[in-house]
């Protein structure tokens, strides 16, 4: 729903469902804002137009996307997304309908299974549920990858040895999977998935598993994998927190098709779909529930307003800019400043007297010039 403001100014109400919605400033950043460790143009992967259907179910539909190499990418939806049905095509165990698949500019659509092996062993993969040998030790799971792909013994004692050193296990090389926690034996399946050296690691659902603290161990051992090797990763998951913490790039799937993408920072400043919104809704400031409830369209009491603004290596002043340059003429009513990437990310809300125009203009007015993305969220009654 559009709204035309008695300011003379055109703004989008954000009621979450609205697909008009769109920020004023979105898309004026275009830099990840993360250092990407290996900063090559390169594509280790690439789809282009990727269709795949299972009856009438349409589990992806024309999804083109590219991960470069020493980047991070995210792919984010909500379950039933299409987000398994893309890993198992990007893994060759599901052709797809219509469209390419090329990892490192090579085709792997239409292979021989021969072929194929080839190409699977470029992408290493960390499963949600780490799928490690019960009956085999953390040494021979990690060994396993170099065995098939035809080290000789001692080469594989050594790569298993620097493997385990990488991951932090050298003292848990003996032990069988059923004595380690769920964040060893991710670990586990992070050193195996590397063994053969591949050119991509393909994570799927990789901390859903674990609890907090150890999300955040292996998240933190991902980036540092991603930052001393130089790998590239494409991380599926359905929590934007995880993206948050690691990612350079995220993409967003909803039934089947990417419905938006960028760099992290930038898609939380200016989330674009409803549903990106929604995904965010637990990471970003709220409005406070009794107040939403009340909002109405119609003109009266308040007006409240949302900002979201981001700034290139600030600590996200601008709340106090705005008090400063701007005594008295808003209240603020809540707010928060995250810090992604190199970009402080600051939303808040704030009100103004509904029948006073002027200093409502004069508010939007010093908003608009420094570049925030400002929307009317709607009207409270003045007497609560
Ligand atoms: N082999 C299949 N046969 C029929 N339908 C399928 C098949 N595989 C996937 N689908 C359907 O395709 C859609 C996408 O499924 P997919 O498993 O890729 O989603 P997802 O995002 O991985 O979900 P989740 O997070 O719950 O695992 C769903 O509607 C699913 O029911």
């Amino acid at each position: 729903m559009t709204i035309l403001s008695e300011t003379g100014v055109q703004f989008t109400a954000t009621p979450s469902d609205n697909h008009d919605a769109r920020p004023v400033n979105a898309g004026l950043f275009t830099d990840t804002g993360r250092d990407v460790a290996h900063t090559g143009t390169e594509n280790v992967v690439r789809l282009h137009r990727v269709s795949r259907q299972f009856g009438t179910t349409q589990a992806l539909k024309e999804v083109s996307l590219t991960v470069r190499r020493g980047e991070i990418l995210g792919i984010i939806g909500r379950s039933g997304a299409g987000k398994s049905t893309l890993i198992r095509c990007l893994n060759g165990l599901e052709q797809p309908d219509e469209g390419v698949i090329e990892i490192e500019g090579r085709p792997i659509t239409g292979l021989s299974e021969k072929a194929l092996q080839a190409v699977r062993s470029r992408v290493g993969m960390v499963f949600q549920h780490f799928n490690l040998l019960s009956a085999k030790t953390v040494e021979q799971n990690v060994a396993l990858p170099l065995k098939i792909a035809g080290y000789d013994k001692a080469r594989r004692q050594a790569r298993v040895a620097e493997l385990l050193a990488l991951v932090g296990l050298e003292d848990k090389a003996k032990n069988y999977p059923a004595a380690l926690s769920g964040g060893q034996k991710q670990r586990v399946g992070i050193a195996r998935a590397l063994a053969a050296n591949p050119a991509l690691l393909l994570c799927d659902e990789a901390t859903s598993a674990l609890d907090p603290e150890t999300t955040r161990s292996i998240l933190a051992l991902l980036q540092s994998l991603n930052q001393k090797l130089g790998i590239t990763i494409l991380l599926i998951t359905h929590e934007m927190e995880v993206i948050k913490k690691i990612a350079h790039r995220v993409a967003v799937i909803n039934v089947g098709e990417i419905i938006e993408e960028g760099p992290v920072w930038q898609v939380f400043a200016h989330p674009q779909s409803p549903l990106t919104r929604t995904l965010l809704q637990g990471l970003l400031p709220q409005l406070p529930e009794a107040l939403a409830e009340r909002l109405s369209p119609v003109r009266q009491g308040e007006a409240i307003y949302s900002v979201q603004y981001a700034e290139q290596g600030r600590q996200g002043e601008i709340l106090t800019q705005m008090a400063t340059a701007l005594p008295g003429k808003f209240r603020l009513i809540q707010g928060g400043v995250d810090h992604i990437q190199h970009y402080a990310v600051v939303r808040f809300f704030f009100s103004v007297p509904a029948n006073d125009s002027a200093s409502e203009q004069v508010v939007l007015d010093w908003l608009q010039q420094h570049q925030a993305t400002v929307e009317l969220t709607g009207y409270v009654s003045g007497n609560d």
